[in-house]
Parts: structure tokens; sequence; C-alpha cells
């Protein structure tokens, strides 16, 4: 078997309590520079692409914005705009959820940031659609939960539509005939479930044609949504045995869209912490996480998850002995427990921590901040290979600790060996995002009509 390849991204960590922000050498959480050093750095280590993720809501806890997360942060598309003027190959990825935008609007910005950055625009895909988020676009509680990703398809669908409205020789420029563009160049009609929409797409695609498609949600709807039409799967599985059962899991169900197993790339959200020796790495990574995880960000967690005032309870001390809550509601706009739901997570957690003999804090250190890389640059370089060898993904996005440096290390440290090993490129070989991610050019549906 020849070696797989490692496709690398980073992102500038999401609104969580992993970000953190009070370190010394922390910097601006808006500025740009501070996501132009990110993203260069990244462009330095030859990554596959630079992410951005979103968020829609500030976090509400016991009914106040919870204040202990950096909160607000600039929106995607118009960062990478700005981005693309500065970068040269990386390719350039926004989170745009598909609840609370339009079709149209999404597709002409997204085309619009491929042809600023000539090639290089991803589009992540998510599907939030909570009543509380849904508050701020006068469409609090307007979509169900079952359909989250019936509009995401025909969002995504309706997006394709909009691309493909243009095609090769559209544009004429010709000033013998006088004609700029042919008579029916964008022309489109969908109608559907979610979207009735008709007329003429204003904006040609850009050099990919279709963007590079993300997703990221780990439902089985979430799965089959991006086994049908995603490229890239962001995922959450950062730990061995669940990376290789989601990775075996949503690469099966490829088959039945007449996809191939390399035409969706898996790669899960990832952080690491080095030392030059291993004790060191171990001491430095103690201390990253007393620093993310502090007494109040701990019984924060426990609270949200319980669902109960907790303020009585010691940080550094057992697990509460009550009942978490059923329906109870303190922090709005985290989604903590979402996938197991309330009882599960609770009695998963009660069960780490007494198994490890865990403190509160410690527990919520272990369940939300562990990172996944710990260890010399040499032992994260062979751990990232056998983590991709042995399918357990097809890559990762690194979630620095503090912005906007904490990428240095991996890329002047540990992608060097990476390189060596010969398992990531020294030099960008393509000039598109489909090219770094080794996909096929974009499947081009030609609309049938002429006119
Ligand atoms: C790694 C990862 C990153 C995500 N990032 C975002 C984000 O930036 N903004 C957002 O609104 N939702 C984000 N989500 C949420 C999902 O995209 C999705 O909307 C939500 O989880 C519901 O889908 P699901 O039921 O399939 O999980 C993320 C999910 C995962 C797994």
């Amino acid at each position: 078997m020849p070696v797989k390849q490692i496709h690398l991204a980073a992102q500038l960590p999401s609104v969580q309590h992993t970000v953190i922000w009070s370190d010394p050498h922390a910097g601006s959480q808006i500025a740009f520079d501070s996501f132009a050093r990110l993203a260069r750095t990244a462009e330095r280590g030859k990554f596959d692409f630079f992410f951005l993720s979103e968020g829609l809501r500030l976090r509400e806890h016991k009914g106040r914005v919870h204040d202990l997360d950096v909160a607000g942060r600039p929106e995607a598309l118009t960062v990478l705009g700005a981005l693309s003027a500065v970068t040269t190959h990386i390719g350039l990825a926004a989170t745009v959820n598909s609840t609370f935008n339009e079709p149209y609007d999404v597709a002409r910005r997204v085309a619009t940031l491929d042809h600023l950055s000539g090639g290089r625009a991803a589009w992540n895909v998510v599907t939030s659609y909570d009543a509380f988020t849904g508050e701020n676009f006068r469409r609090g509680g307007f979509l169900d939960e079952a359909d989250r990703y019936t509009r995401a398809a025909e969002f995504l669908h309706t997006a394709q539509e909009l691309w493909d409205s243009w095609r090769p020789g559209d544009f004429r420029a010709d000033a013998a005939s006088g004609e700029f563009i042919r008579a029916g160049a964008g022309r489109f009609a969908h109608r559907g479930q979610h979207f009735d929409i008709s007329g003429r797409f204003s904006t040609p695609p850009g050099p990919q044609g279709r963007p590079v498609i993300i997703q990221a949600g780990d439902s089985a709807e979430g799965r089959e949504f991006a086994a049908a039409d995603a490229d890239v799967i962001f995922s959450r599985h950062s730990d061995l045995a669940s990376g290789r059962a989601a990775y075996r899991d949503v690469k099966a169900r490829l088959a039945k869209y007449g996809r191939a197993p390399e035409d969706l790339k898996i790669i899960p959200s990832v952080s690491y912490v080095l030392g030059d020796t291993p004790a060191e790495a171990a001491e430095r990574a103690e201390e990253v996480a007393r620093a993310q995880v502090g007494p109040e960000t701990a019984l924060m967690l426990m609270e949200a998850a319980w669902g109960r005032d907790l303020s009585g309870y010691d940080p550094d001390g057992p697990l509460p002995d009550v009942d978490p809550v059923p329906e109870s509601v303190v922090t709005k706009g985290h989604n903590l427990y979402r996938s197991r739901g309330r009882d599960e997570t609770v009695r998963h957690w009660r069960k780490i921590a007494e198994e490890g003999g865990l403190s509160i804090r410690e527990l919520i250190t272990e369940v939300t901040a562990r990172p996944t890389f710990v260890g010399t640059p040499r032992q994260v370089a062979d751990a990232m290979n056998e983590f991709v060898q042995s399918d357990a993904a097809d890559g990762f996005v690194f979630s620095p600790n503090v912005v906007p440096g904490g990428l240095d290390e991996l890329v002047d440290r540990v992608v060097p060996l990476l390189q060596e090993m010969g398992v990531h490129r020294a030099e960008y070989t393509g000039g598109t995002l489909r090219d770094h991610l080794g996909l096929r050019p974009a499947r081009h549906h030609h609309s049938e009509e002429t006119p």
C-alpha cells in the first residue's frame, strides 16, 4: 500500500474555553493581523486550508452572557476575502449556516471568494437550527430539528444549480458583435420543498466551478448528507478507536452515491502540546489545561450538563451528589450534551470520574480539553502519521490554544519531520484547494436549455 498523504488544515479557534485569551502571548481575537498571522503560518507549513467557524449567538449562562470564553468573532467570508490578498496558495474555508441564510446570497458570496482567491474557496455547511439562535433572525423555532438536513441538502443543491448556471464560454466580451455575455448565461429555476426561486445568477463561477464543500455535524443525517454531497468532513473524532469507527462508517456510505472513498476526506479537529522531552511536554500540557479549565469554567460546564446551580460545590472536590434536572436549561447556545443526551452524558462523566478518581475540574479537563497530541516533535509526527495510515482520519484541522502564535511550533518543528517522512508536501503542486485535497474537478451539470 502506498503511504497516504496527511491533509493538514488549521483554524483560528472557535468560541470555546480552550482558547487561552489570558495568555501573555495572546493577541487580538478580532484584528486582521491575528487572522493574517495564523493563515500565513499555515501557508508556510504548506497546509491545505485555513478554516473559520461561525457562532451566530453569544452564549448565555444563568440568564447572563457567558463571559469566560472569547466572545465575538468577525464574519468568516469577509475575513477570508481579505486573507485572499495576503496569501497565495492556501485554501480558505468559511462556515456559513444553511438554516438562517438564502442560497442565492451564499452562492454569490462563496463564488466571489473563489474569484478573489484564484480557486481557493470552501464552504462549511452547518445546520444549527435552534430557536435561541433563530431569534436573531426573526426565525426563532422556525425549522424543526428533523428538517435541518433536508433544508441543508436542498440549500446546497440550489447553490450548485446557481454555480452551474454559467457555462464555459458564457463570457463573450466580443466588441465586434457588441455581445458581452451569452444571452442565457446564469438562468436558473429551482422549485422544491424549501426554496422556490428563479431568475438569473449574477456571479459567474470562480476557478473551481463548484467550491469545496465541508460538512461538520456527527448525527446519522449529517454523515449521510456528507456522503452524498461533501468533499471534506470536519469531525470531532480525535482518538484512534472512535476515529476508525467513524471513518469506516462514513466511507461505507459513499458507494450508494456512486462515489469512491477518496472523494470524501475526513479530518478531525485536534490540538497539540510539544516539549523537548516527553516529560516536559506532559508538564506543559498540564499548564495549558490549568489555563483552559479554571475553577469557574469547570463549574459552569458542570452546571450546563446538570441543568442546575452547583455554586456550592468545590471545583477541586468530587462530582455533585445530586441528580441532574431533566428538562432544565441553564446554559443557552452550548451543545455539550447534544449528541449523547443529558442523562447519558452525566452517566458517562460519572463513570470516567469514578474510574480515574477525578475532581470536577479534572473531569471537565479530561472530557473537554485533553490535547490530541502531546510529546516531542518526533512523537507527535509519528502519532499523526499512525492516525492517518491506520484509517482513523485523512488529516487534521489544528486548533491552536493561543491566537495568533499557537501554530508556530507545529509548523517549525513537526511539519519538517512529516515532510522528511514523505507524508506531507514540501511545496504546493497545484493552484486550487481542490488540487491540494486531491479532489477531482467539480462535476458540472450543464443545463439543457440553450436560448
Ligand atoms: C467539528 C465540528 C465543528 C462545528 N462547527 C460549527 C460552527 O462553527 N458553527 C455552527 O453553527 N455549527 C458548527 N458545528 C455544528 C454542526 O455543524 C451541526 O450544525 C450540528 O452539530 C447539528 O448537526 P448534527 O445533528 O449532525 O450534529 C460543528 C460541528 C462539528 C462536529
